[in-house]
């Protein structure tokens, strides 16, 4: 029998699922990342989940793994070079030190485009062109690479491709399936200072190679098992729901908070951090923003999150209007990296406390959805739960209260296992 494998590096850790053609499941592994590590140690934390993810799966299944695919987190970017070694620490999804770049960004790309935000991929590409041009005497070529790029990488040892899903925050255009001449004049313009290579891109899903011999070797795969281009987590989240109509959405209740509309026309509006992904002929109308699940495991367990949770009448509105936040800025339905949180009044009561917080992200996903609506995207029929959160029913009320649509609970929700119905599509 044939399996397929799809691993998912979201921002808690690493989860792979292996499936035979038919999307039965028959293994899954999950690797937590460490609770407190530095910045130049997620390189070699991302290769040990990896390798250590591909090693839990039975070796039967493992020798009979025809296709691999790997998502990560949108926009976390690293400079390698021409061995794919990371010369850099990697700059995370929602790390916002781009915001110097945004009179630079706005300067070279066109109105509302993915790319006007802090965190996106181009913005780290300029503070890193700014900060640290010097590298380019030390490493040529530089390459430019997405956690998604790199990870598949260590799997097929193509440096420099990637997927058009994780270069759309690099200023990729996903309707001619080209990089724009306002990119490529500002990388390759004389003035810049920093000499890098972007990644060739293909179709999510494209097989890219085989598997090294070395890692063939390493965990009993066969040598023809190819390894895909990748996409992003919220995108195999998407994936994995089996949504298929314009209307239907997927919200990644994981680590941030994750909207994903289908919908026929696309919207982008760098305003309220708004992006469409391509995904076929139709478009993932959608934002991402920095409040969700880390705000919550701040301040309570998963297993306090459900047990309070329970004291929670979710017919009841909370008074308590908070904008979640650890840090300060926001990237969706505010596009703003000065934004404070908000977590004040504090009640004594934590049932209180975390009614307030629940709520409040409810309010953030509700305005996310309506803004996509009344900017142009279809109309939202249902939603789909991904994440950590998909679990807690009480928050899936409370949701329900403020969309007004059908809060469904798909058979699949593991952004993992979206990523392994990209590799079947390489039977
Ligand atoms: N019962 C629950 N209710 C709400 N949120 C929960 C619950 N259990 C876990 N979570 C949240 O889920 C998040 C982890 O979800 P996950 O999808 O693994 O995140 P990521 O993929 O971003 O790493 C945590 O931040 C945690 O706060
Ligand atoms: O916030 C995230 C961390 O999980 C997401 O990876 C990311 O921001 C979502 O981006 P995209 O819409 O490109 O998938």
């Amino acid at each position: 029998m044939n399996f397929y494998i799809g691993i998912d590096f979201g921002t808690s850790g690493g989860r792979l699922v292996i499936t035979n053609i038919k999307g039965q499941i028959y293994g899954e592994a999950e690797t937590p990342f460490p609770a407190s590590s530095s910045p130049d140690e997620w390189p070699s934390i991302w290769k040990t989940t990896l390798f250590d993810l591909i090693a839990q799966i039975p070796l039967e299944l493992r020798r009979q793994t025809q296709a691999i695919a790997i998502d990560g987190t949108s926009a976390t970017a690293l400079l390698c070079d021409y061995q794919g070694k990371p010369i850099t620490s990697p700059l995370l999804y929602n790390d916002g030190r781009g915001a110097e770049m945004m009179a630079q960004l706005k300067a070279i790309a066109p109105a509302n485009h993915p790319v006007l935000s802090a965190t996106s991929s181009l913005a780290k590409l300029l503070w890193w062109e700014h900060h640290h041009s010097e590298l380019s005497i030390s490493f040529q070529p530089l390459y430019f690479l997405h956690q998604a790029d790199w990870l598949g990488f260590l799997l097929h040892g193509k440096l420099g491709i990637s997927d058009y899903h994780n270069t759309l925050k690099l200023g990729y255009d996903v309707i001619h399936l080209c990089y724009p001449s306002w990119l490529t004049n500002q990388v390759n313009c004389e003035s810049n200072r920093l000499k890098l290579k972007l990644p060739k891109v293909v179709a999510p899903g494209t097989p890219i190679s085989a598997i090294t011999s070395e890692i063939a070797e390493q965990f009993n795969l066969p040598k023809h098992c190819v390894v895909c281009a990748g996409t992003t987590d919220s995108i195999a989240a998407f994936l994995a729901s089996g949504a298929t109509s314009p209307g239907e959405a997927v919200t990644s209740l994981g680590s941030t908070l994750v909207l994903k509309l289908l919908s026929h026309t696309p919207v982008n509006n760098a305003r309220y951090g708004i992006y469409s992904h391509r995904l076929g002929n139709l478009w993932l109308t959608g934002g991402a923003s920095n409040t969700g699940g880390a705000v919550l495991r701040a301040f309570f367990t998963d297993e306090e999150l459900e047990t309070l949770s329970e004291q929670i009448n979710p017919n009841l509105s909370s008074p308590l209007d908070y904008y979640p936040l650890l840090k300060k800025g926001d990237r969706f339905p505010i596009n703003d990296p000065e934004l404070p949180p908000r977590l004040e009044p504090r009640p004594e009561n934590s049932v209180e406390f975390l009614h307030g917080l629940l709520e409040s992200i409810a309010r953030i996903e509700a305005q996310g959805y309506q803004l996509l609506q009344q900017l142009g995207a279809t109309p939202l029929t249902q939603v789909y739960t991904a994440g950590g959160g998909a679990k807690n029913q009480v928050w899936a009320r409370m949701r329900e209260r403020y969309l007004q649509v059908p809060m469904v609970k798909p058979i699949h929700t593991a952004a993992a296992y979206g990523a392994a119905r990209l590799a079947m599509q390489n039977r």
